[in-house]
């Protein structure tokens, strides 16, 4: 029988997931792939690359603000990969628009994409584990955003201290049951969310395009931007037993950006 754990990785088709995916196919894991059924292609890109290191991976369209969709993605990881170990609550969406532009409909966009997917990933996760007698790990997107709030990310900043918050209250509750729950919180990544940052801060702020990134990234101590594999290392020592007696954390990954 094949004893390989299975981690699912939510928005895993491009960027950050895409770069979490590969790590933990790096460190043994196979690989469920949940994404917007549009990033199909790019998501079985990121299967055969899973393969060819040896592991299986598998696409599961899947809309993370829809409970059933989290529900079934899991359901799938585990009767096709034949395990459920992790799941990485990884998908996300950036809104930029100064506090008041915001409208109800980013409100609740932004809410039901970034915050009640998390709510959705833990509850699914924590059924599985529990139903396949196992310990497990829940791994979430936070961000730089979740521990200090940054002017024009108004709803973004929100959003991720809603997953700082959720990460502290479910590593509680599930703790008795062996459950693990912590969450990264990178800084400033070069993938396409960046991009539109970059793009939509220009709009507002007159200045020229990559100049608010380059700006930004000039305040990272280390001296340069971060990388999805940079990231990726974090959550690789999450979900392994290094960090078994490491719970409710959610750790900086920004290059020293932030300090706590
Ligand atoms: N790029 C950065 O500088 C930072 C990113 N993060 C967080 O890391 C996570 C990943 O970000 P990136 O890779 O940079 O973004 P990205 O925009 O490159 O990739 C996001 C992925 O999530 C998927 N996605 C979006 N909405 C979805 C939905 N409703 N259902 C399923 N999948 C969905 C997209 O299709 C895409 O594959 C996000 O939660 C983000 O907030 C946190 C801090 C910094
Ligand atoms: C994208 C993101 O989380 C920030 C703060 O840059």
């Amino acid at each position: 029988m094949d004893s390989t754990k299975v981690a699912l990785v939510t928005g895993a088709g491009q960027g950050i997931g895409r770069g979490i995916a590969l790590q933990l196919a790096s460190d043994g894991y196979h690989i469920a792939i949940a994404d917007l059924a549009f990033q199909e292609d790019k998501a079985r890109v990121v299967v055969k690359e899973i393969e060819e290191l040896g592991r299986k991976a598998i696409f599961v369209a899947t809309d993370v603000s829809k409970k059933e969709d989290i529900f079934a993605a899991v359901d799938a990881a585990a009767e096709q990969l034949g395990s459920f170990d992790v799941i990485v609550n990884n998908a996300g969406i950036a809104q930029v628009k100064p506090i008041e532009e915001i409208s109800e409909e980013d409100l609740n966009k932004i809410f039901s994409i970034n915050v009640n997917s998390v709510v959705f990933g833990i509850q699914a996760a924590a059924a599985k584990f529990t139903a396949l007698g196992k310990k497990g790990k829940i791994i979430s997107a936070a961000s730089i955003a979740a521990v200090k709030g940054f002017p024009i990310l108004g709803a973004y900043s929100a959003s991720k201290f809603a997953v700082r918050g959720l990460t502290q209250v479910a590593a509680q509750e599930l703790a008795p049951r062996g459950i693990t729950v912590n969450a990264y919180a990178p800084g400033i990544v070069g993938t396409g969310m960046w991009d539109l940052i970059d793009e939509k801060l220009s709009e507002i702020n007159g200045k020229s395009r990559g100049e608010n990134l380059k700006e930004n990234v000039e305040s990272i101590m280390l001296g340069r931007i971060e990388t999805p594999e940079d990231v990726a290392g974090v959550v690789s020592f999450f979900a392994s037993p290094k960090a078994d007696y490491v719970t409710g954390q959610v750790l900086l990954v920004d290059g020293g950006m932030l300090y706590n």
